[in-house]
């Protein structure tokens, strides 16, 4: 039986989870539309990885329901629509033996062994994506060889291998210099606007965010604003305590 699409590629409705007696989401609801540019935002341990992993059906659900195209994720099985790349692809070992095509290949077969099998098709796949990601040049180097920014580029070029409608970024700019986070953006910008895949990007990084992004949601524990990029910026409180914290927390992290 053919499930109705609706124009949300992702519905949450009264999400709330518990590690232990711990609450970390409260009564979550919120809608993707299909075609948006989501930034997900909030402080350290405010429940944003929690939500991707639910999301992902990386952990199961406790209360409430998730819908990925329409189709609760208990029962989603079309996870090549859904692509993610973690903010840990950063930390690549960099004595890896794989060149940049090889990884990207991986995203089709998510096995080196089966690299032997790609047909013309696919390699021109392969190409196409590194493409679109801007690292051509950089095609037969080893992965181990390039920047954190780079890496990251070639992280994101072997989730849309298999040309998800959907990506999903966990911090995927932590790291990376911020003439390549420029960059990074305007390749993001490009996927979105061009090949119209949906992006949700949690991010610290609030103030180059909101230049690019179309939708904001701010969590902490429950969600405190979800609306379009505007809005966001025209509440002063809002933006001044997530720019705010996430400023301090960017502190935190660098060790001063
Ligand atoms: N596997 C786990 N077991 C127990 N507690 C966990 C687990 N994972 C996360 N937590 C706790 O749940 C809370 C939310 O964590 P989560 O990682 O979802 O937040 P976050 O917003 O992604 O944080 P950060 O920005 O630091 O990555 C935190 O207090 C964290 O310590």
């Amino acid at each position: 039986m053919n499930i109705p699409e609706t124009n949300d590629a992702i519905q949450i409705k009264n999400i709330s989870f518990q590690y232990g007696n711990q609450n970390v989401l409260e009564n979550v609801s919120l809608q993707i539309k299909k075609g948006s540019f989501l930034g997900l935002v909030g402080p350290n341990g405010s429940g944003k990885s929690t939500l991707i992993k639910l999301i992902l059906g990386l952990i199961p659900l406790q209360s409430g329901e998730i819908k990925l195209f329409g189709e609760r994720v208990s029962k989603f099985k079309k996870w090549e629509r859904i692509g993610f790349v973690s903010q840990k692809a950063n930390s690549f070992n960099s004595g890896f033996p794989a060149t940049v095509f090889e990884v990207v290949s991986m995203g089709l077969y998510g096995k080196v062994g089966l690299l032997r099998f790609l047909n013309r098709k696919h390699k021109q796949l392969v190409r196409d994506v590194i493409e679109q990601v801007g690292m051509t040049k950089y095609m037969h180097k080893n992965i181990g060889e390039l920047s954190g920014g780079q890496q990251q580029r070639v992280f994101i070029a072997r989730a849309l291998v298999s040309e998800p409608e959907l990506l999903i970024l966990d911090e995927p700019t932590v790291g990376v210099d911020s003439a390549s986070v420029r960059q990074f953006y305007d390749m993001l910008d490009q996927l979105n606007k061009e090949k119209k895949i949906t992006l949700i990007l949690v991010t610290h990084d609030i103030g180059v965010m909101t230049d690019h992004v179309t939708d904001v949601a701010c969590l902490n524990k429950t969600l405190h604003f979800h609306g379009n990029t505007a809005d966001f910026e025209g509440n002063q409180d809002l933006s001044s305590f997530y720019g705010h914290d996430v400023h301090l927390v960017t502190h935190n992290h660098g060790g001063h």
